[in-house]
């Protein structure tokens, strides 16, 4: 037995190597895929730490009731697991319990569905007080009925760090614990989100933007092209988790804010759309949406739409939205992009990466923010203090004259406030203002101002400049 893997399981605690995964889907008849159809698993697998040995497919009309793939598929995942001595299966469908604990029986290794790993990945990824809590909600909703301990990489067990979320404490707590626990954790994340929803709200004289999309798309690359801010941009998915605000100065506009957040998935678990609400808030209340999708992805369609519908499920999808076509640099051919034009026209075709397209996309964003605000000049009576203070609470002022009977005000205001305006000023007149820098030098300032969102960890240094 020279093989080093041939060990027993204390020497492979102690093997720091990734864990070796197998991939495995059931195609069901209704589902569309592409040449490969683990492409986006496989990204998944390796964004969680663990090293892809082999993988399979098996189309059929409905799942196997007790072990959701046939029996002959099992089999051979049970001899890929013994031939590459893989620890871990992951399933690119969500299981039932029974599901799993019959694979596990079956195959000897451990099983684990979609939303579990994807639940992993953001709890390994969770670096603020909230996004910790939402997670460890979600991971406790999830594996409640289960009664189970959530996934822990051998390695990180090794080092004594194997915890995620309620990871081994789970096998601990009895059921009533868990339900006292996420009792706890919505008690707790309700005060974080009323916190968060106030704070956002208090910036709401500055027009916000927020990036939405696919993991994956571009979002935080796009972010730094357009702001120069420094946030992480990987090749891998979900490496955002958080949400960063950045002030941007746009063009022909003004200083607005630009906020990056946690990238979509198709299937994104239900609990995690729920409990990620608070991290979500700056999307909620942003005026304007842009909507990243990687052009250069043959998914690219199934990944506009999953976008569409986690907005839908968080009740934002009624907002105005740009759709921004990214990695066009990485397109081979017109035909790929005329594609996605042909059924999205006003798409804005760019390039987070070359800088391609930046100017179109400044001038489009200016556009559909000109719909949404509008430059005046009102004359206020001076007793009416009240219409004075509204302006200054709703709108950006950028000069107050005062003459005998009124007050000239010059002001940015959102459309949406202009009936009250209407119904008490003396007079109003559309302007084109110059709209003031703030008086600091660079174009980035981080705007974040939350207490709660203290970076810990290996990337701290990474965000730490971003606590203004
Ligand atoms: N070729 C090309 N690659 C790009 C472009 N924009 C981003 N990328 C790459 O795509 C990968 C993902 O970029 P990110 O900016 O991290 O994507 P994201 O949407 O923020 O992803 P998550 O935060 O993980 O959801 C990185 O490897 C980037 O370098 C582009 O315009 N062209
Ligand atoms: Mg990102």
């Amino acid at each position: 037995m020279s093989h080093p893997h041939n060990s027993s399981d204390l020497i492979s605690l102690v093997d720091n190597g990734p864990e070796r995964s197998i991939l495995a889907r059931l195609i069901l008849p209704d589902v569309v895929v592409d040449d490969d159809p683990l492409e986006e698993l496989h990204g998944l697998a390796t964004t969680a730490g663990t090293e892809v040995v082999d993988e399979l497919t098996q189309r059929r009309g409905t799942p196997d009731h007790s072990t959701y793939l046939g029996k002959g598929k099992v089999e051979e995942l049970r001899l890929m697991v013994e031939r590459h001595e893989a620890h871990v299966i992951f399933f690119d469908n969500d299981l039932s319990p029974a599901q799993v604990r019959n694979l596990e029986k079956a195959t000897h290794a451990k099983v684990i569905d979609r939303t579990e790993l994807i639940l992993d990945i953001f709890a390994a990824g969770a670096r603020t007080h909230e996004s910790r809590l939402a997670v460890e909600l979600a991971q406790l909703e999830y594996s409640l009925p289960r009664l189970k301990r959530m996934w822990t990489h051998l390695s990180r067990q090794s080092m004594g760090v194997g915890m995620r979320g309620p990871g081994e404490k789970q096998l601990e707590v009895d059921r009533r614990l868990a339900q006292k626990r996420i009792h706890d954790l919505k008690v707790e994340l309700e005060k974080v989100e009323s916190r968060r929803e106030r704070q956002v709200a208090s910036r709401n004289e500055i027009p916000t933007i927020s990036l939405v999309g696919y993991t994956n798309a571009g979002k935080s690359t796009l972010m730094n092209a357009l702001t120069g801010a420094g946030v992480l941009a990987e090749d891998k998915l979900f490496a955002t988790l958080e949400t960063r605000t950045r002030r941007w100065h746009l063009p022909n506009w003004g200083h607005v804010l630009l906020s990056d957040t946690v990238g979509f998935i198709r299937d994104l678990p239900h609990s995690l759309v729920a409990s990620f609400k608070s991290t979500l808030e700056e999307t909620r209340q942003a005026d304007l949406l842009m909507h990243v999708a990687d052009a250069s992805s043959p998914q690219v369609f199934e990944q506009i739409t999953a976008v569409y519908q986690v907005l839908e499920e968080l009740g934002i999808e009624e907002k105005d939205t740009l759709l921004v076509l990214n990695k066009i640099d990485s397109i081979n051919g017109p035909r790929t992009l005329n594609r996605v034009l042909d059924r999205y026209p006003h798409a804005i075709p760019v390039s987070a990466k070359t800088h391609t397209g930046l100017t179109p996309l400044c001038e489009a964003v200016g556009a559909a923010l000109a719909k949404e605000f509008l430059d005046v000049e009102i004359d206020v009576a001076h007793h009416d203090g009240k219409l004075l203070a509204y302006l200054s609470a709703k709108g950006k002022v950028e000069s107050r004259d005062f003459h005998d009977s009124h007050v000239t005000v010059r002001v940015r205001m959102p459309a949406g406030a202009m009936g009250e305006v209407h119904r008490s000023a003396i007079r109003v007149v559309p302007t084109q203002l110059t709209i003031r820098g703030d008086g600091g030098t660079a174009e980035h300032d981080a705007v974040e101002d939350d207490t709660t969102q203290e970076p810990t960890g290996d990337q701290a240094s990474a965000h730490s400049s971003e606590v203004a």
